[in-house]
């Protein structure tokens, strides 16, 4: 019986599973891509046996095992989760919450909470959504429909800096969770695996080509999204999903 496994489908998951690509481990995984809140989904629902999920959604799961040591973090600015809008943030009056997400949704709101400490209508958001941005009303976006829209809006605000300047702490998007426990053999394995995809960026970076030639992937895999699932990262995580238990 192969494990069901199901990966972020966004840039940024490429290192890792590349490694798993180049592993036999995956002889033993079936493995499927999806945007992050169908990832959440999908283990929530049983659908899948491992997933990056997003963090956010640990909670509302029964057995949370996180299994790897690598994760989807960052150290400050992480580029691709931010607020774009047309006015400063303190004068938009609703902000669209990107439906791919689900903790870059929380951390929005409790950075507006805690740290800017502003209040505004959220709008749920649907495909087409990006286009509706504009006047007062600003917008969530994370992931690979990020990459240039820096040029598209007066003003940007990276979620993974504000928490820095917030809390002083990384942080942590999405982490490699299984429903059950699994074997101390395969979860070595995996971890193995999922370490040599990010020791062979270079060869990785021959396979892939970034959506912009402002967007340097080198740098987006090397100094925005930060791999390691440290003790910063896991304090971080404990941090936000108290209060993801409490507004959730
Ligand atoms: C940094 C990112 O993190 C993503 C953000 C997620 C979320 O907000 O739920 C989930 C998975 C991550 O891939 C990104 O994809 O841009």
């Amino acid at each position: 019986m192969k494990h069901r496994l199901v990966a972020v489908s966004y840039l940024n998951t490429k290192p890792l599973l590349y490694g798993l690509l180049r592993s036999n481990i995956q002889e033993e995984l079936e493995m499927d891509l999806a945007i992050p809140s169908e990832c959440a989904r999908r283990l929530v629902a049983e659908e899948a046996d491992i997933a990056l999920v997003p963090v956010a959604v640990i909670p509302e799961l029964p057995e949370a095992h996180i299994i790897s040591d690598y994760c989807i973090g960052t150290t400050g600015k992480v580029a691709t989760v931010c607020i774009y809008g047309d006015v400063p943030l303190r004068e938009m009056t609703s902000i669209y919450l990107d439906h791919h997400s689900r903790t870059s949704v929380m951390l929005t709101r409790l950075l507006l909470e805690e740290y800017w400490r502003h209040d505004v209508q959220f709008l749920d958001a649907e495909e087409g959504y990006i286009d509706r941005i504009g006047g007062t009303v600003g917008g969530l976006v994370i992931g690979d429909r990020t990459i240039g829209l820096d040029r598209r809006f007066a003003h940007v605000y990276d979620l993974g800096e504000a928490w820095k300047t917030h809390t002083g702490l990384p942080f942590v998007f999405a982490a490699w969770v299984s429903r059950k426990p699994l074997g101390a053999d395969f979860i070595r394995r995996f971890n193995d695996a999922l370490g040599e995809g990010l020791a062979h960026l270079p060869e990785l970076q021959l396979l892939l080509s970034s959506p912009d030639p402002a967007f340097s992937l080198t740098e987006y895999f090397t100094h925005y999204i930060d791999y390691d699932l440290d003790d910063g990262k896991r304090a971080a995580m404990a941090r936000f999903l108290q209060f993801v238990k409490k507004n959730g």
